[in-house]
């Protein structure tokens, strides 16, 4: 049977949870749908606004009040996995139901490794949170020094944090278990937990949040996926985005991919890492197609009628 791996985007997903059900439960018949044709399905999805503001109300509750514990990025991204997975399993096992078929739905709390050592600790890139003006990223900054905030692809400041390359998926054994067991997957969420191995192979929690494009790639090797839709916020990806002349691609090689990533076509941090992720995907074996497109067309994206397909 086909495999598909479907990476959400976090951005896609809305910004509060009655956004986020609508999201979903539009995306959810199409993605029941691909099911009934023949496909196995596995899902991910980002985590960006929702880590970040899981991390912001947290912690600035914790401050007013001590009997609130501080917490960090891993445990909120975890906490993020159970928010996301919760709306996307419900809405896929409606859909499921409603169409009167057998398969169950898990989501995987799942740790994604990486190195303790990743020069991408040192250079924060991955926006989380919320969008704000210059003036108020800045007042936040001369708050707490420690914090970056930098422009993110045209849209506003938002906070940027550490985003280390994933090495290998934890919960690989139970994602292919489930997988054989006629389940379908919610994996990766957030790009994964990100975890650095100790010597005597505990696993510990870093200060960071994995780019859930690059994760999803390692996810669709993992599965041996056919193909890889990344579904964002934009139908296409573009050339000189957000100018004037601006040109929306429908199909992409990998060598004009590289090409344009290379001529600063694509905004690090939020068009780039998909792009990576599909050159990485579409690379790997001839014949694999990724596909770049929006979550709010999911149906005319499964059809083949939206969204930039990237090919060998
Ligand atoms: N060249 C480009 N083509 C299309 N979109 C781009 C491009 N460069 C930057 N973008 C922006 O990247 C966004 C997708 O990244 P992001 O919001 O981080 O994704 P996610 O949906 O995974 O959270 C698009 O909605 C668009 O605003
Ligand atoms: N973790 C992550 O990549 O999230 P977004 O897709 O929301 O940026």
């Amino acid at each position: 049977m086909k495999r598909i791996v479907i990476a959400l985007g976090g951005n896609a997903l809305g910004n509060n949870p009655k956004e986020q059900l609508e999201h979903v439960n539009q995306a959810a018949p199409a993605m029941v749908n691909l099911i009934k044709l023949g496909y196995e399905i596995i899902i991910s999805h980002g985590n960006g606004p929702q880590v970040g503001m899981l991390e912001k109300a947290i912690n600035m509750s914790a401050n007013l009040d001590s009997s609130i514990p501080h917490v960090q990025l891993p445990e909120c991204t975890a906490m993020s996995q159970g928010y996301i997975g919760y709306h996307l399993q419900n809405a896929i096992l409606r859909e499921l139901r409603k169409q009167g078929m057998p398969w169950n739905v898990a989501t995987v709390v799942t740790q994604v490794e990486v190195a303790a050592d990743d020069p991408a600790f040192q250079n924060p890139t991955k926006p989380i949170g919320s969008f704000y003006t210059q003036e108020d990223a800045e007042k936040m900054i001369s708050e707490n020094p420690s914090l970056v905030y930098r422009e993110d692809s045209g849209r506003g400041y938002r906070q940027m944090v550490a985003s280390p390359k994933p090495i290998d998926i934890v919960e690989s054994k139970s994602i292919l278990n489930l997988l054989d067991n006629e389940f379908i997957v919610i994996a990766c969420g957030g790009g994964g937990i990100p975890v650095v191995k100790h010597g005597d192979g505990d696993y510990e929690g870093a200060l960071a949040v994995i780019d859930k494009d690059i994760s999803s790639a390692k996810l669709a090797e993992l599965v041996e996926a056919d193909y890889f839709f990344i579904l964002t916020a934009v139908d296409r990806v573009a050339i000189r985005f957000g100018q004037l002349d601006q040109l929306d691609l429908d199909t992409l090689t990998v060598a004009q991919a590289k090409v344009y990533a290379e001529q600063g076509e694509f905004a690090p941090g939020s068009m780039l890492p998909k792009i990576e992720a599909a050159i990485e995907f579409a690379s790997s074996q001839k014949g694999r197609k990724a596909v770049i497109a929006s979550l709010e067309n999911a149906p005319l994206v499964f059809d083949g009628k939206s969204g930039t397909i990237i090919t060998l």
